[in-house]
Order: C-alpha cells, then sequence, then structure tokens
C-alpha cells in the first residue's frame, strides 16, 4: 500500500521573532534575532525533535507555533489555520483543541495553589460545554492515562514529587485530546532516576494516541532516539533537518560538532573543538552565521547566506558540506578563521 502524503499539522513559513535588546529602549533599537526566517512542517503522527546550544531559538520556536508568541515576520498554520490571523480567542480554541504542551518545569508550570484535580481540568473548563460529572470522569481517565493514582487527585503540587508533578502536567497537555504534543524538555528539571519513567511515559502515549511530536532537548541520544526528522539549530535559524537516523550524516558543519560531542552517536568520532568567536544574537555576522567557528569557511560565507540545498536526505544550508570523513577537522586542528 502507498502511504498517503498528508498535510502537514503544523507549518511555519518564513518566521522570525525579534525581542528588544535587554536595556534597549524606543531610542535604542537595538534587537535580539531570537528566530530568523523558519520554515518547517510536523506531519500528522511524527515526531520531530530540535537541537542546538543554549540561545539558538529552540524555545522560541516552540512559543511561536503554540500561539504563545507572536511572530515578527511569517506565517503559523495549525491544521491549515493562520494562527496569528485569528482572534485572540479563536486562536486560543484553534490552538487548545490541536496542542498540548509540556514545559521543562513542572514545579514552575503547575498553579502551587490548585489541586491536580483543578489543574487537569482547567482545559475542559476553558473550553466549558462539560456536565461536572463528565470533568470528573475525564479526570480519572487522564489520571489513570499519565499513571496517577486515584489517592492524588485533591494533592497539591508542592506534595508531589518532581515526577508526578511532570505526570499532571502530561495529562493536562492531553485533556482536549490534542493531535500536536510539543515537549520543550520536559525531562531536564526531573531527577535523574525518574526521566526515563517520564520518558517512556510520553512515548507510550504518543503510540496509543497517535500523537505528532516537537521535542526539544539538549539531551542529543534521547533526540535521536525519539524523533523522526531532527532540525538543527544555529543562532535562531533552522540550518539542517535531517531524518534522525542519519544523524551521522550530517552536512552541515555545525550538526556533525554538535552531535560529535554526544558519546556514542557518531562514533567512532571524537569532539569537534569549535573556537571562534560566539555571535551574538544582537548582532548576528553577516553571511553564514556560523562561519566565525566553521573550520570550513571561506570569504563567501562571510558575504551570502547560504541557501537551502534540498535532498532526499534533507535540507541544509552550507556552502561547503560535510561530504567525506576527510571535510572533518584533523586530530589537534582547530583552525578556525578569527572573524566577527
Ligand atoms: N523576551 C525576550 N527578550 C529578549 N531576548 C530574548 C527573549 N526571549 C528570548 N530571548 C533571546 O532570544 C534568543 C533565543 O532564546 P531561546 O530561549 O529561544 O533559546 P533556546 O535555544 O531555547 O535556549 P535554551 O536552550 O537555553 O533554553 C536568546 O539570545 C535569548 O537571550
Amino acid at each position: 500500500m502507498t502511504e498517503q502524503r498528508r498535510d502537514p499539522l503544523a507549518e511555519l513559513s518564513g518566521v522570525s521573532v525579534e525581542h528588544r535588546a535587554p536595556g534597549g529602549s524606543v531610542f535604542n533599537r537595538a534587537r535580539v534575532h531570537a528566530l530568523t526566517a523558519a520554515d518547517l512542517t510536523v506531519a500528522p503522527g511524527e515526531t520531530l525533535g530540535v537541537v542546538g546550544e543554549s540561545g539558538c531559538g529552540k524555545s522560541t520556536l516552540v512559543k511561536v507555533l503554540v500561539g504563545l508568541q507572536p511572530p515578527t515576520r511569517g506565517t503559523v498554520r495549525l491544521a491549515g489555520e493562520d494562527i496569528w490571523s485569528l482572534s485572540t480567542s479563536r486562536r486560543r480554541r484553534h490552538v487548545g483543541g490541536l496542542v498540548g504542551m509540556v514545559f521543562q518545569d513542572p514545579a514552575t508550570s503547575l498553579n502551587r495553589r490548585l489541586s491536580v484535580e483543578q489543574i487537569i481540568a482547567d482545559p475542559l473548563d476553558v473550553q466549558g460545554r462539560r456536565s461536572p460529572r463528565d470533568r470528573r470522569d475525564r479526570v480519572t481517565e487522564l489520571m489513570d492515562l499519565v499513571g496517577l493514582p486515584a489517592s492524588a487527585r485533591e494533592a497539591l503540587p508542592p506534595q508531589m514529587s518532581g515526577g508526578q508533578r511532570q505526570r499532571v502536567a502530561i495529562a493536562r497537555a492531553l485533556a482536549l485530546e490534542p493531535a500536536l504534543l510539543v515537549a520543550d524538555e520536559p525531562t531536564s528539571a526531573l531527577d535523574v532516576s525518574v526521566r526515563a519513567q517520564i520518558l517512556n511515559l510520553l512515548l507510550d502515549l504518543r503510540t496509543r494516541l497517535g500523537l505528532a511530536m516537537v521535542f526539544v532537548s539538549h539531551d542529543l541520544q534521547t533526540v535521536r532516539r525519539v524523533s523522526d526528522r531532527i532540525v538543527t539549530m544555529y543562532l535562531g535559524r533552522v540550518v539542517e533537518e535531517l531524518p534522525a537516523d542519519r544523524i551521522r550524516y550530517g552536512r552541515h558543519p555545525y550538526t556533525q560538532a554538535l552531535f560529535s560531542a554526544a558519546p556514542g552517536l557518531l562514533n567512532p568520532m571524537r569532539p569537534i573543538p569549535l573556537t571562534g568567536p560566539v555571535p551574538s544574537a544582537v548582532r548576528p555576522p553577516s553571511g553564514c552565521p556560523f562561519r566565525t567557528r566553521c573550520w570550513r569557511s571561506t570569504d563567501v560565507c562571510a558575504t551570502e547566506m547560504p541557501p537551502y540545498a534540498t535532498d532526499a536526505d534533507g535540507r541544509f544550508r552550507c556552502f561547503h558540506p560535510i561530504t567525506d570523513p576527510s571535510d572533518l577537522p584533523r586530530a589537534g586542528a582547530d583552525s578556525v578563521q578569527e572573524l566577527t
């Protein structure tokens, strides 16, 4: 049977987000380029992993996707609807019915004064239309789904462990039967001992409920394991997108450098040192944003932004892609251009 091509559940087209730089005022127009011209799609049922170093724009991408951050430019479509063309109330309803969001730290993402029942039922109450009995039954069903004991119903978040709190957050995210679950570092604030349990719960729910997922994490091993496709971000830009099982063949030097630091993933490669200046999101370099730290950078990289090259393995934007092991830096080499 041939697979039918399905319309994307989520689609970002040319999305940029700029913030006023800290300390900036109406007289000082410095901007932080948190996200620049991002294009990507998430198909029903697929998991998209998002990776990149701290500050590269992962959380901004997620916020813009789930309607928490308006784009400065570009379009965000969920199930075909341009969410930022909708009124606030219609946007909330549309996004709320399609997307569930799990944040990094349940200690701060849950209201500590509300009971588990109140937290999980909150999205149901916002949507309305439920009798008290329906509401109670749905909360019971959701607690069961995420492995919370019935006795936790009246508990407050501070009375629970981190793992249990994250189960509450997941139950709340699933309350309106979303098609897409967006998880931004869902296990990194948890004790190491419960991380695997929460990750396995997410994967189990994904399968049982047929969810699509956007999974943001610094844990590259986990991203590699859970994702169908991975996007690599650098300084607010999507620089590469490829199937998770092709990650060792990343063409962008930054993808190679990032994953070379994750033990075992690109085995037997050693970590690639990046020694050039780390650029600022307030004044991104001209041309390719990675050129100040890239061992393959040449003059053209300083003058032009590489366009996307697309093939069966995905897409990347680099004038000097890695196509052969000899394109990687030699042991001990750190000949990175000192450009600003
Ligand atoms: N409200 C804001 N005002 C000013 N700058 C911001 C704001 N939010 C984010 N930024 C900046 O935008 C850039 C992208 O931030 P973002 O939080 O999206 O990165 P990230 O990849 O999620 O980082 P991390 O992995 O550390 O969470 C950073 O330079 C950050 O300092």
